[in-house]
């Protein structure tokens, strides 16, 4: 059950281990891509290489002017807007107005709108299932409106692997129960899924019961969000589900055991409460691989004003995945709405590494240690850019 066997784990794990990194800027690529993995960018400003110790990374193939626009990322996947800002932050395009509640409020699915066509757009996005996602998912967050999501406190010590597997595979049998009594919903006409040679399953007191405790569980309502919000654009989007997984991994995803036993938990209440459609890929194999990527490539989504001081959630737009860090970035970034800009922030030579930088506003000003010891935490990579590797850098 648990993802161990994925294979398509493997490409982007070996192309990404980062134990000890020599350098992403200056190491000289050793091996061009032969084909772009799936949803990579593709234009005439770079290409992608692999690099001898960070994984992937951008290089240039021309010389490029500062300023110069080099790609847009519209490619949105899964995207979590924190629930203490849903009623100033616009469920579908971000925009934010110092903190001022927006003019439409849809309560039934528990996001607010800066406009008509926005709360349209969304919807269309959603889709008819996601739509009846979110609506069961704030019904329930309201009934239980007064559980607090837990701060998570950083410095904890993470899952293993194993820990990970036990945790999903702890749960495996109250899973298959709930399944069951969610499967006596569907219509005789479409047939019982679990049906056997003697008949359709009876739903016993055993099930019914099965799907009351994982419903009295403690909830976490930005994991859920996280999860409903991968799930459905998978649902929506199944051609496009190659390109999160060719993402770099992330083997131990959680940030501590509380961060896990909240997606285990999450896990139980979405198969008691999603539509049937989403049930099939309601699972703990779709779960962590989507915590797996996010983990190392989602980006932030903050207010456009003050440096991005609030933090109003994160997404993971996988053709932007793939510059890599430097704590003296020659690419600058800027959102707009749901779509990323990469520009050259300086004059780029022709095989020059184009590289973002994955420190926020404040983290900018670190000195060389705590800028390390950050991205480490943050991102488990020992940073080996030009600057981190100059003297006094
Ligand atoms: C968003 S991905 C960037 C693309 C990635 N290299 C790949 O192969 O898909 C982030 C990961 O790239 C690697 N990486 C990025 N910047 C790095 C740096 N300055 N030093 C070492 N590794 C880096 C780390 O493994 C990090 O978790």
């Amino acid at each position: 059950m648990y993802p161990s066997n994925d294979s398509t784990l493997t490409t982007a794990s070996s192309a990404c281990s980062t134990s000890r990194p020599s350098s992403a800027s200056s190491a000289p690529p050793i091996e061009f891509s032969k084909s772009l993995p799936a949803g990579a960018p593709s234009t005439p400003f770079f290409e992608i290489h692999d690099t001898p110790t960070a994984g992937r990374a951008v290089f240039a193939t021309r010389s490029i002017a500062e300023g110069t626009l080099l790609w847009r990322s519209d490619d949105l996947t899964l995207s979590v807007l924190l629930r203490e800002y849903r009623r100033e932050v616009c469920g579908q395009c971000f925009s934010y107005d110092y903190g001022r509640d927006l003019p439409i409020r849809d309560q039934s699915v528990g996001f607010a709108f800066c406009s008509k066509e926005c709360q349209e757009v969304w919807k269309q996005w959603n889709g008819d299932v996601g739509v009846r996602a979110w609506i069961a998912v704030e019904t329930l967050v309201k009934k239980r409106s007064k559980e607090d999501d837990e701060m998570v406190e950083a410095n904890l010590p993470r899952p293993t692997g194993k820990e990970i597997g036990s945790a999903w595979g702890g749960v495996e049998a109250q899973a298959s129960l709930i399944l069951t009594a969610r499967e006596a919903e569907r219509p005789m006409s479409e047939g019982l899924a679990d049906e056997t040679k003697d008949g359709p399953v009876q739903i016993t007191k055993q099930h019914r019961k099965a799907l009351q405790r994982a419903l009295q569980q403690k909830i976490s309502p930005d994991v859920m969000s996280f999860i409903v919000s991968g799930i459905v654009w998978r649902h929506n989007s199944p051609q496009d589900w190659d390109k999160v997984l060719v993402l770099a991994d992330d083997t131990t995803p959680y940030h501590s055991a509380d961060d896990l036993a909240a997606f285990v938990r999450s896990y139980l209440h979405l198969l008691a409460i999603l539509p049937l459609p989403l049930l099939p890929l309601t699972t703990p194999e779709t779960i962590f691989l989507l915590s797996s990527r996010d983990s190392h490539n989602s980006f932030g989504i903050r207010s456009l004003e003050d440096d991005g001081s609030e933090f109003f959630g994160y997404g993971c737009w996988p053709a932007a995945s793939y510059f890599n860090h430097s704590c003296g970035p020659n690419i600058e970034k800027n959102r707009e709405g749901r779509v990323w800009n990469f520009r050259a922030g300086s004059d780029i030579e022709a095989g020059e590494e184009l590289n973002i930088t994955y420190l926020s506003g404040e983290e900018r000003k670190l000195s060389r240690g705590e800028r390390m010891q950050t991205l480490k935490r943050n991102w488990g990579f020992e940073c080996s850019c030009r600057r981190c590797g100059a003297v006094g850098g």
